[in-house]
């Protein structure tokens, strides 16, 4: 798979760590991230992976920040992604069962990497449902069309 990576200046060292991971499982991932440590803004990063998974630039996006919680929000902006946050492998399963999510998000500041890496896994290992989960799919990327 093409994977997308992003990530701020909490999150160089696992950004890297987890970019070697998938590289040596015959992934290739392209990084959106920051490489300096020095402070940034997460907003930047996760638009950017937000929008290369939207337009089909790369299969799927990583994202990593301090929670993974405001990178996450970001991408959530671009039209076409579920970006789902998880701090346990659970969650990032049925989030690919359930919920279909693109991109994974996870915090540099809350887990560790080798949780870091079942997270991913769980994610990349799981395959949609569909079914009940896919109108409910579709019910979420139609309030992407609704008009204010
Ligand atoms: O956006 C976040 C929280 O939702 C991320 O954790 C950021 O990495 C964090 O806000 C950065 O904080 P810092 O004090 O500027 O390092």
């Amino acid at each position: 798979m093409k994977i997308g990576i992003g990530n701020d200046h909490s999150a160089v060292e696992m950004k890297n760590e987890i970019k070697e991971y998938l590289e040596s499982k015959g992934h290739e991932v392209v990084n959106f991230g920051t490489d300096l440590t020095e402070s940034c803004n997460y907003p930047e990063y996760g638009e950017a992976v937000g929008r290369a998974v939207a337009s089909g630039e790369v299969d799927c996006g990583v994202l990593i920040c301090g929670t993974g919680i405001g990178i996450s929000l970001a991408a959530n902006k671009v039209k076409g992604v579920r970006a789902a946050v998880c701090s346990e492998p659970c969650s990032a399963r049925l989030t690919k069962q359930h919920n279909n999510a693109n991109i994974i998000a996870f915090g540099a500041r809350i887990v560790g990497i080798e949780v870091a890496k079942e997270i991913v896994d769980a994610w990349l290992d799981t395959k949609f449902e569909g079914g009940r989960h896919q109108t409910r799919v579709d019910m979420l990327m139609a309030i992407e069309n609704k008009q204010e």
